[in-house]
């Protein structure tokens, strides 16, 4: 099923906590929804399962305006943060629990249930009550829940944010399998951009009720179309530089490096990342001012004529050891330049 979201907008009282949201989800994509707390994920993921209702904007399932459809009859399932799950019954039980407010036999559901339990890498556990699973198994079963009935829409509201690092970093590949081999299309609210990126076919980048910009992770990463896109995903060097007018046009001076720009501010902000500053054998001149070990990069924090900078280099593409204080040479590709 393709998702569209139309120029949706809802308020909390007088707030307005979405502003004219529209975005698409291709079949059998993981679109992720990224921004920090209170940027308005939840409420939009909830509208889309029909949850909560929204006060302008439509909702298109494939080409069905489903805006007016209650939530039961819009074949979405979603996985919480916190399972959701009921403690007192069986792993079993649980899964079978919309199964049989589908009123199917009893036999199906046992098959439908044996199934998505051996999908979720969970078979032979059934009988366990919830308790007796741990945090990352009963993420899994919650995943179960949801697959068993089969949805068109598989909704996802921060589900890894109660697991720890090593955990989350499984069950992502984990969830990310699974939605690529069941094919069903799906939106992922995330606060975290190594999640995002890991998991996600598309990603919106959301802040203060609005998408700031939808793209593949490249995209994303590499083009982002402006400050907040640049700075939410990654580490970053960031600069402000005056514009300067000749003959030809605008252009800034940077490091010893003349770039043009078609930006008509006076004062623009320049984002570099880390990885793109490489220290090498000719280039700018800078000294070393602190260094991060990080397993298989270092990051160097540099002083560069009046900039502060840090650069990430591959600790094995290191040639010479560099210490605090050193003088060092440092190169960038101006191609890698951001300018907003
Ligand atoms: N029922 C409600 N009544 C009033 N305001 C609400 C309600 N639910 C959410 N909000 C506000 O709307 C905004 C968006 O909330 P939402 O839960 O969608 O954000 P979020 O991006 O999912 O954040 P988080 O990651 O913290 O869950 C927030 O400012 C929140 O305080």
């Amino acid at each position: 099923m393709n998702i569209k979201v139309e120029n949706i907008t809802k308020k909390y009282g007088d707030f307005l906590a979405l502003k004219d949201v529209s975005l698409s989800v291709n079949e059998g994509e993981l679109l992720a929804l990224l921004g920090s707390s209170g940027c308005g994920k939840t409420t939009l993921l909830r509208i889309i399962a029909g949850l909560i209702e929204h006060n302008s904007g439509r909702i298109f399932l494939n080409d069905s305006d489903i805006s007016d459809w209650p939530a039961q009859k819009r074949n979405t399932a979603m996985v919480f943060q916190n399972y959701a799950l009921f403690p007192h019954m069986t792993l079993e039980e649980n899964i079978a629990y919309g199964l049989k407010l589908r009123k199917l036999n009893k036999k199906e559901i046992n098959i439908k249930v044996m199934k998505v339990l051996e999908k979720v890498r969970l078979g032979g556990l059934g009988k366990r009550k919830i308790q007796e699973l741990s945090g990352g198994q009963k993420q899994r079963a919650a995943l179960a829940r949801a697959l068993v009935i089969e949805p068109d829409i598989l909704l996802f509201d921060e589900p890894l944010s109660n697991l720890d690092e090593k955990l989350r970093v499984s069950m992502r590949k984990e969830i990310r399998r699974i939605q690529k081999d069941t094919g069903i299309t799906s939106i992922y609210v995330t606060h975290d951009q190594r999640e995002a990126m890991a998991i996600a076919d598309k990603i919106a980048i959301m802040d203060g009720g609005k998408i700031l910009q939808y793209g593949n992770v490249d995209d994303i990463y590499y083009r982002p179309e402006n400050r907040f896109t640049a700075e939410f995903m990654g580490h970053i060097n960031i600069f402000q530089c005056s514009t300067q007018s000749s003959g030809q046009g605008k252009y800034i001076e940077f490091l010893g490096k003349r770039i043009e720009t078609e930006s008509e501010k006076e004062i623009v902000d320049i984002i570099l990342r880390p990885e793109e500053v490489e220290i090498c054998d000719d280039g700018i001149e800078a000294e070393v001012t602190d260094i991060e070990t990080m397993g298989p990069i270092i990051r160097y924090r540099l002083k560069a004529a009046d900039y502060e900078l840090y650069s990430d280099m591959l600790n094995k593409s290191v040639k010479r050891s560099i210490d605090y204080g050193d003088k060092v040479k440092i190169n960038f590709n101006e191609n890698t330049l951001h300018i907003f």
